[in-house]
C-alpha cells in the first residue's frame, strides 16, 4: 500500500475529562474522527463522572493549559477550535487569550451545569465569559439554561429564542445558536448573526440517554468548519450528527447513557 501524504484538517477541542467517556473531550474526539477530521485536546480539567453525576472535578494548572496549546498550535496547527468545561474564571481568562491570537474559527460551548447539575463552572468565572470568551468566538452554542445563567432571558418559546441569540450576540460571538433542546416538542435550535435566521428542527426523541450532546453538537460545527463549510452548513450538518446520535443513544450505566457517537458506522438493529 503507498503511503499517504493528504493530511485531514485538524480540529483541537479544548475542555473538560469525562471519565464516562460520553461528554467532554472524549465526546469531541469521538465526534472528530466519525465526521473525518483529526482530533486533538487541550485539558482544562478532570472529572470523575459517570451516567450518575460528577464526583469529583480537578482543574489543570493555567500553565498547564497554555503549554499543550503551544504545543498543538506551534508543531501541528489547527484548522478550527471548540471549546467546552473551563470550570474557573482564571481558565476561561487564560483560554480567551490563547484564542484571541489564532485566525481559525473558533465554537464556544459554554458549559456550565452537566444535565445531572452539577457546576462545571464557576459562578464568578461567568463574567469572563461575556466579556473574555464570547468576543473570540465565531460560533457560541448556549442552550436554555446557559442563556439564563449569562443574560437573564428565561426562554419558554421560540419569540424568546430570539431575544435570547440577541443577548448573546451582543457579547461579540459572530453567531450565535441557541440550542432549544431542553423545551418540551420538537428539539428546535436558532442560528443566526443578527441578520439571516435559520431554524434548525429535529424530531424529539423520548430517549433519555443525552449525555454529551452539547459536546458532541459543538464539535461537529468545529469539524465542518474546519473541513471548509460555511457555518450555516456546519450547524445543519452539525444537528443532523447529533440527531442521530441522540436516536441511537446507549443505555449505560444506572443513570443517564452517552449519545452514540459511532451511529453512521454501526449497522442498525
Ligand atoms: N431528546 C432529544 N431529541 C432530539 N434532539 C435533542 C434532544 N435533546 C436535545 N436535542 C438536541 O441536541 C442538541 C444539544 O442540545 P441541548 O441538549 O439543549 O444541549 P446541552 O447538552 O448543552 O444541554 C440540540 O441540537 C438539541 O436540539
Ligand atoms: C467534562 C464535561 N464537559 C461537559 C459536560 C456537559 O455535557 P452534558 O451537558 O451533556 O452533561 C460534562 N458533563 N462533562
Amino acid at each position: 500500500m503507498p503511503i499517504r501524504t493528504a493530511v485531514p484538517p485538524r480540529v483541537l477541542t479544548v475542555a473538560g475529562s469525562d471519565s464516562g467517556g460520553g461528554a467532554g473531550i472524549q465526546a469531541d474526539l469521538k465526534t472528530m474522527l466519525a465526521l473525518g477530521v483529526h482530533g486533538m485536546s487541550v485539558l482544562t480539567a478532570v472529572t470523575a463522572q459517570n451516567s450518575l453525576g460528577v464526583q469529583g472535578t480537578w482543574e489543570l494548572p493555567v500553565d498547564a493549559v497554555r503549554a499543550q496549546y503551544r504545543s498543538v498550535v506551534d508543531d501541528i496547527g489547527v484548522q478550527a477550535v471548540k471549546t467546552g468545561m473551563l470550570a474557573s474564571a482564571a481558565l476561561v481568562e487564560t483560554v480567551a487569550e490563547l484564542l484571541a491570537g489564532t485566525d481559525a474559527p473558533v465554537v464556544v460551548d459554554p458549559v456550565g451545569v452537566s444535565k445531572h447539575g452539577d457546576a462545571l463552572l464557576a459562578a464568578e468565572a461567568l463574567d469572563s465569559v461575556r466579556t473574555k470568551l464570547l468576543p473570540v468566538a465565531t460560533v457560541a452554542t448556549p442552550n436554555l439554561d446557559e442563556v439564563a445563567q449569562l443574560t437573564g432571558v428565561q426562554v419558554a418559546d421560540e419569540d424568546g429564542m430570539r431575544r435570547a441569540a440577541e443577548e448573546i450576540l451582543a457579547f461579540g460571538p459572530r453567531w450565535a445558536l441557541i440550542k432549544g433542546g431542553h423545551l418540551p416538542g420538537e428539539a428546535v435550535d436558532l442560528l443566526t448573526d443578527g441578520s439571516a435566521e435559520h431554524w434548525l428542527r429535529a424530531p424529539r426523541y423520548d430517549n433519555r440517554h443525552t449525555h454529551g450532546t452539547g459536546c458532541t453538537l459543538a464539535s461537529a460545527i468545529a469539524s465542518g468548519l474546519a473541513l471548509g463549510q460555511d457555518v450555516p452548513t456546519a450547524v445543519e450538518g452539525a444537528k443532523a450528527y447529533v440527531t442521530g446520535a441522540i436516536r441511537a443513544g446507549f443505555a449505560l450505566g444506572g443513570g443517564i447513557g452517552p449519545v452514540d457517537h459511532g451511529w453512521r458506522t454501526r449497522a442498525a438493529d
